[in-house]
């Protein structure tokens, strides 16, 4: 298990700075010129690791490298036989549980009980559901006349679209990684992923992993670094390219949608959120707590699922409030290792300062504070790290911009609504459209009100119950396109008819 040595609240020895490199072509390598970046853990602000800031000429060795896997053995095995692979790539990260538990909490701070249950579980998990996936998927047939009575046969069969670029977020990092990763090497793509800047361990962990499970070299690289004039520029713009798949910021999606216009690659866009949460006087009323204070506080409210919007039908509206801020002052902020911690700092003093901007605008848009809204009391070893109270706001129009713009950290704004179609408007009411949670013990309006919110995931009575078959993405301005069981082939492969004259 990890080393537990530091007690809560006291200071840990300067941890080791660990160098983190580039993987291209199944090596670590520095990058061409040298350059690095800092890594600071959010927990106390420590440097922990120096980042290669892979040059341009580092992205497309990377990007030729995942070409030249493509031609070798890679793009001549059957999706079985990748399936196997994949499978085995699972049941090493596995193996080396603790390793990426260690780098994904040195990375982001979060609490080890929620890596532990989420974040690794689920990188191991995703590369055996497209396992799964490709090897029993189908396609089609048809039969046809023709005019000479002989007759044609058309058959369809799936091929890679080649070399996909992943661009990934920092909140669930080994999460969300494979989770295009997975997809996108079971269909027989190879990929160049770059993680966020804020986030590099576990990605560059997994290459170490596919090396040893004899993945062939460039089929999986790593190139690290930021958007703008970085890595991330250079892999959307790079003509080698074939499809990127990105998960992020709205508008950091419009702006590689636009990269990828040129040459006209397929983008895969999974993006920001408003979601709300539509608790109804009929719910199971200790379960909509509970699952609120998960969808609001999780991960530090560092959830695009997560919920920052809370509607209550006014006859619990007070009852719910009360409960669910006296459940956020219960929630201890502490070190990851310490079994006791329910929630972790936020990723970096920069995401906090844009949070803390929010707690400020809440109250001068005329917020009633009922809980948190400002900065925890830490203990003198934690006071550099990028700590927020969790907080609850009631008493905002809907217009307010706490009401109507993506906070990405543990708050939430509760209203009170009188009937199902006032509060479904109310939800639907903006431009995103990626998750919502519905809490009624009444079926049919379960179903009725599901069906009217305008998102691309809706849970009744649960949140965050993930069924890796299902179709997962968002409308509006959350997304476009949907990843999950078979909906991530329609991204990941081209779909080819082939017709034979009998
Ligand atoms: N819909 C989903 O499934 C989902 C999941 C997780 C996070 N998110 C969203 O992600 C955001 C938080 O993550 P974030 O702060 O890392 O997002 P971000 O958009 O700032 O960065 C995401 C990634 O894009 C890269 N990037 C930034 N600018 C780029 C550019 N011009 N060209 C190429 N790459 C570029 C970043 O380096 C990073 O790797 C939130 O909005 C959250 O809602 C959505
Ligand atoms: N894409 C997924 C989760 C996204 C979480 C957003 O922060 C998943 O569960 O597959």
């Amino acid at each position: 298990m990890l080393d537990v040595a530091r007690k809560p609240g006291q200071p840990e020895q300067a941890p080791k700075v660990k160098d983190v490199l580039n993987f291209i072509d199944g090596h670590y390598l520095p990058a061409r010129g040298g350059r690095t970046f800092d890594k600071r853990t959010p927990v106390d602000g420590a440097l922990i690791a120096k980042v290669a800031e892979a040059a341009e000429a580092d992205v497309d060795a990377a990007v030729k490298a995942a070409r030249a896997a493509l031609d070798g053995p890679w793009g001549k095995i059957t999706p079985a036989e990748r399936g196997d692979l994949l499978y085995a790539v699972a049941n090493e990260i596995n193996k080396r549980f603790d390793q990426f538990l260690e780098a994904e909490v040195a990375d982001t701070g979060k609490p080890v009980s929620l890596a532990s249950h989420l974040d690794i579980p689920r990188g191991a998990a995703n590369f055996k559901v497209f396992a799964d996936t490709v090897k029993n998927v189908s396609t089609e047939f048809f039969e046809m006349a023709t005019p000479d009575g002989a007759g044609a046969i058309n058959y369809a069969v799936r091929r890679p679209v080649g070399v996909v670029g992943v661009i990934c977020p920092w909140n669930l990092p080994l999460l969300l990684m494979t989770w295009k990763v997975a997809p996108a090497m079971a269909c027989g793509n190879t990929v160049v992923v770059k993680p966020s800047e804020e986030t590099p361990q576990t990605a560059t962990l997994l290459g170490d992993v596919m090396n040893a499970v004899g993945i062939p070299k460039g089929v999986y690289n790593v190139v690290h670094g930021f958007g703008p004039n970085s890595a991330g520029e250079f892999l959307t713009r790079h003509p080698g390219v074939n499809a990127l798949t990105f998960t992020g910021e709205t508008r950091t999606g419009a702006v590689i949608m636009k990269a990828a216009a040129d040459g006209a690659r397929p983008v895969s866009l999974e993006m920001g959120g408003k979601n709300p949460a539509i608790v109804f006087a009929d719910c199971d009323f200790d379960a909509a707590i509970e699952g609120t204070m998960r969808s609001c506080f999780a991960n530090a409210g560092q959830v695009c699922l997560g919920t920052e919007r809370v509607y209550v039908e006014r006859p619990i509206f007070e009852k719910f409030v009360a409960a669910l801020k006296d459940k956020a002052e219960k929630l201890k902020l502490g070190v990851p290792e310490d079994k006791a911690t329910t929630m972790g700092p936020l990723i970096s003093l920069e995401h906090r300062n844009k949070v803390l901007s929010y707690y400020a605008k809440a109250v001068a848009e005329g917020a009633t504070v009922v809980s948190g809204g400002g900065i925890p009391k830490m203990p003198d070893a934690l006071k550099d790290g990028a700590w927020v109270q969790p907080t609850i706001w009631t008493g905002l129009a809907d217009s307010a911009a706490t009401v109507t713009e993506e906070i990405f950290g543990p708050c939430c704004h509760i209203a009170p609504f009188d009937t199902e179609d006032e509060v479904v408007k109310r939800a639907n009411a903006l431009d995103y459209g990626l998750a919502a949670a519905v809490w009624t013990t009444n079926l049919a309006r379960a179903h009725r009100v599901s069906s009217r919110i305008e998102a691309g995931i809706v849970w009744v009575n649960s949140w965050f119950l993930r069924d890796l078959r299902t179709p997962f993405g968002g409308m509006k301005q959350s997304g476009i396109g949907r990843e999950g069981g078979v909906h991530s082939l329609e991204f990941y492969t081209e779909l080819k008819n082939v017709c034979i004259k009998l």
